[in-house]
């Protein structure tokens, strides 16, 4: 990503713009002619403290997985010509703080209105942590997983190959060649659209202002008239674990571990939990997978949660549920977790997947007035806006629901709104794709929210090992639940649990979105390829037709 350098400041329309360098690293007193006030100068330092302590705490939310450096080359600097002169005496029309995909959605949103926009980011590489240490890098290595699984199933090769356990990190060449591929086709998209960015931290000054490190320890302020935070997340870390020790590990960190494990602890049966637990069963590790719940993703239809769980078993995951940590014992060479019902669980090494906190600490939110809660998630209102009328917000940094296919579509509402279109409309509804293996998928609303609210549904399944499709590519288990109305045959939810499931289930949910058409007989009424696994909604439909009476 392209580093706007302090000489690249120039001032287009007589605000001033300051660079100096860091107080802390000169040892200097900045010189009070350089910043408007006392107060705003105490704001800054605090600012610089706390982001500087977060990248000491935080290294990787600056370091991609991938090294090879992929600059902007638009050179799109504030001399270039306005696309449209809004009416106000800022350098920017828009700031966005965060090249994740709520940020680059809002950009480019904003750009394509005719706004004059800058990207913040600390990294030097555009996609934020769904492109470095999220959704891209954990997809790819499910992918790489997934095919040792079949290599190893396959009698073709299990004579042949030499069963090796192999290093994470070793499993992770190719996710760093999608990143690379990732970042290249997203740095196009910056360049193309014409759009600055600049790699620093950004915090506030005030509601107008925002006060950029960049990377050699520069600092200079930029005016705005508007700005979206889109600063995103990372790995929640609870202080009594220390996450320095070379056997404890979380989300963004274990994409760096280099040795092989015969047995780990997975702490957090969330999302990222029952991945990794895929993961690590995959490549031949014992998991222990700690719950604190009594129920594995007890959101999900309860046949769904008790399918996963009951594969986990098969795949050798032990569950404890119902547990919570007491401390952590580090050694060397393994970590013994003591739980609060008493239970000790040595180990190799222990992932913590326990949820993740809003990157607002370093933001200075106090200068606007601002207030992030104990997660450091920002309040917004249904266009996107915080308590601040020009500051909006979108992405992780707001909470639900925290995928990267949301905080797109949440960063390009947000900028519609902030350019006056008429027509956007808040993100509300979000299928659930969990690439656990097998996949989990739904959409709408599950068995038990229907019978609470005792609506007189039915249900139709189809079992993946009853298809043809599924016989021919090997797909042993796997199923599709459609839950629908038994009256108008309206269909209310749609659950699916095996490989592909976050794929079929976009066919269901084009189905529910078309309100006219959202009936049971679509599926009976509509000839599919064949042999498909989008076969499953006619098995699944005919399945259910048969219990209305
Ligand atoms: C292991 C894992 C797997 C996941 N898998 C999936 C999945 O399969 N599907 C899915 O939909 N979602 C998945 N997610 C969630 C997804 O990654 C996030 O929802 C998504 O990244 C959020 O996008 P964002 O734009 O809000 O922020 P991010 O992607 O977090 O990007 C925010 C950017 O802001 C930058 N930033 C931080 N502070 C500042 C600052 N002060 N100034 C300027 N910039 C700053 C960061 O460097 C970062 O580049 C996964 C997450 C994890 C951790
Ligand atoms: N396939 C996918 O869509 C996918 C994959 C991985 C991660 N993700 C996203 O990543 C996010 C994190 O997943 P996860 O499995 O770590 O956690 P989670 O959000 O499922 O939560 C796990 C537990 O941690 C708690 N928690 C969450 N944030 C906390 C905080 N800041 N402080 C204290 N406790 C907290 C929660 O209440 C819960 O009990 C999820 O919101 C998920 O949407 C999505």
């Amino acid at each position: 990503m392209g580093t706007k350098k302090p000489s690249d400041a120039t001032n287009d329309i007589g605000k001033d713009i300051h660079t100096e360098v860091s107080n802390k690293e000169s040892g200097r007193v900045p010189n009070p002619e350089h910043t408007e006030g006392k107060n705003k100068k105490q704001n800054i330092e605090q600012t610089h403290e706390q982001v500087t302590d977060d990248v000491m705490h935080h290294p990787d939310l600056i370091n991609p997985l991938d090294d090879t450096r992929i600059d902007i080359k638009s050179g799109y600097t504030k001399d270039s010509r306005r696309l449209k002169g809004d009416n106000h005496d800022y350098e920017y029309d828009a700031v966005v703080l965060g090249a994740g995909p709520a940020g680059e959605a809002a950009a480019m949103k904003l750009t394509k209105s005719g706004k004059k926009v800058v990207v913040i980011d600390p990294r030097d590489q555009v996609g934020g942590n769904s492109t470095h240490v999220g959704t891209i890098p954990s997809k790819a290595l499910r992918q790489s997983v997934f095919n040792l699984i079949n290599f190893r199933r396959d009698p073709m090769f299990t004579k042949a190959m030499e069963y090796k356990q192999v290093p994470l990190n070793r499993v992770l060449a190719n996710a760093r060649k999608v990143i690379r591929n990732q970042v290249s086709t997203h740095t196009r998209f910056y360049e193309r659209n014409r759009i600055e960015v600049i790699q620093g931290w950004a915090s506030f000054i005030d509601a107008h202002t925002l006060r950029v490190e960049t990377d050699d320890n520069v600092f200079e302020t930029i005016t705005f008239n508007k700005a979206i935070v889109t600063v995103g997340s990372r790995p929640y870390r609870p202080e009594i674990l220390d996450f320095n020790h070379p056997r404890v590990f979380d989300s963004d960190k274990i994409l760096q571990m280099d040795y092989v494990v015969k047995k780990i602890i997975i702490y957090g049966a969330g999302v990222i939990g029952c991945e990794y637990a895929s993961i690590f069963t995959g490549l031949g590790y014992k998991v222990d997978l700690i719950n604190n719940q009594n129920q594995l993703l007890s959101y999900l239809d309860s046949e769904i949660s008790d399918a996963i769980a009951h594969d986990f078993r098969q795949f050798g995951v032990l569950i404890r549920s119902n547990e919570e940590i007491d401390h952590l014992e580090t050694h060397d060479d393994y970590v013994v977790l003591h739980l609060k019902s008493g239970k000790r669980i040595k180990s190799d090494a222990i992932l913590w997947s326990n949820g993740r906190s809003g990157n607002t600490e370093g933001l200075n939110l106090e200068a606007i007035g601002l207030k992030a809660n104990s997660r450091g998630q920002l309040k917004v209102d249904d266009t996107y806006c915080t308590e601040i009328e020009n500051i909006y917000a979108a992405g992780d940094v707001i909470g639900w629901p925290s995928l990267a296919s949301a905080a797109y579509d949440q960063g390009r509402c947000a900028a519609a709104f902030m350019v006056g279109d008429s027509d956007a409309e808040p993100v509300s509804s979000v299928p659930t794709g969990i690439y656990t293996i097998p996949e989990i998928s739904c959409i709408g609303k599950t068995e038990q929210e229907l019978t609470d609210e005792k609506v007189p549904y039915e249900v139709g399944q189809a079992f993946f090992k009853h298809l043809a499709r599924a016989q021919i590519i090997g797909e042993r288990s796997g199923v599709l639940k459609i839950l629908f109305h038994r009256d108008t045959l309206e269909i209310l939810g749609i659950h699916c649990y095996g490989n592909h499931a976050s794929e079929i289930i976009h066919i269901g949910q084009a189905v529910m979105k078309c309100k006219s058409n959202n009936t049971l007989e679509y599926f009976v009424n509509t000839t599919f390829n064949y042999p498909t696994m989008a076969e499953a909604y006619r098995v699944a439909a005919l399945n259910g037709l048969n219990r209305v009476f």
